[in-house]
């Protein structure tokens, strides 16, 4: 049976339960974030990013975002410290966006959205590999980045050329020699909470680190992140845009922050 889902008004966020029930679960993701409900806790590491650019791999168009996957057969990519336990590799980077600037990030910040979130995924070396990390409840981080308007990013560039190659779903090609380390602002304070997938299946695997500051997108750059299609080549073209979950219900989570 088909488990199609996408982000419009028959296949999107409020009918995802449908197929995937675990979508009304204890621990859903994004949230919004309330930055006077989250308490500091000061036995939060410092966040250990370790990112080589010859890691990434590749750039494709998945019919529901893009992303820039990394090859994680060693721990070339990581993460650790933070709110996790032992070492996480970086699989792939994805953001979400709106159809216009005022929308578009899945967090929100005492209900501010933003235009756009990058997610860098991690999964966790205790577990043999992704798929496996997927379907445990430490099996995956996820730093969530958001993007503000404002002058145009330089760092987004390489990522925002290569998107004229990938524009309807499926689309792939190489993209090589990037270090995601670039796309991150120059503090790491960060909440941290437990949640899920975003996306179907919705898995309740993630602990998620949303960084406090964004970076920077200019109206331009958010254009090209709008010039992709949710379409493969031959099909009715449909823009992809507005591909974010609204925030899910918090069910008695706590949100910590690792600053004052
Ligand atoms: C790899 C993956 C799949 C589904 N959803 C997400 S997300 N949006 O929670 O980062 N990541
Ligand atoms: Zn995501």
């Amino acid at each position: 049976m088909s488990h199609a889902w996408g982000y419009g008004s028959n296949d999107g966020p409020e009918k995802w339960a449908a197929s995937f029930p675990i979508a009304n679960g204890a621990r859903q993701s994004p949230i919004d974030i309330v930055p006077t409900q989250a308490q500091n806790d000061p036995s939060l590491k410092q966040l250990k990013l370790k990112y080589d650019p010859a890691s990434a791999k590749g750039i494709l168009n998945n019919g529901h975002s893009f992303q820039v996957d990394f090859t994680d057969d060693n721990n070339s990519s990581t993460l650790a410290g933070g709110p996790v336990t032992g070492i996480y590799r970086l699989r792939q980077f994805h953001f979400h966006w709106g159809s216009s600037d005022d929308k578009g990030s899945e967090h929100t910040v005492a209900g501010t959205k933003f235009p756009c979130e990058l997610h860098l995924v991690h999964w966790n070396t205790k577990y043999p590999n992704f798929g496996e990390a997927a379907s445990k409840p430490d099996g995956l981080a996820v730093v969530g980045v958001f993007l503000k308007i404002g002058p145009a990013n330089p760092r987004l560039q390489k990522v925002l050329d290569a998107l004229d190659d990938i524009k309807s779903k499926g689309r792939q090609t190489t993209f090589t020699n990037f270090d995601p380390k670039t796309l991150l602002p120059a503090s790491l304070d960060f909440w941290t909470y437990e949640g899920s997938l975003t996306t179907p299946p919705l898995l309740e695997s993630v602990t998620w680190i949303v960084l406090k500051d964004p970076i920077s997108v200019s109206p331009a750059q958010m254009a090209k992140f709008r010039s992709l299609l949710f379409t493969s080549e031959g099909e009715a073209p449909s823009c992809m845009v507005d591909n974010f979950r609204p925030p899910q219900p918090l069910k008695g989570r706590k949100v910590r922050a690792s600053f004052k």
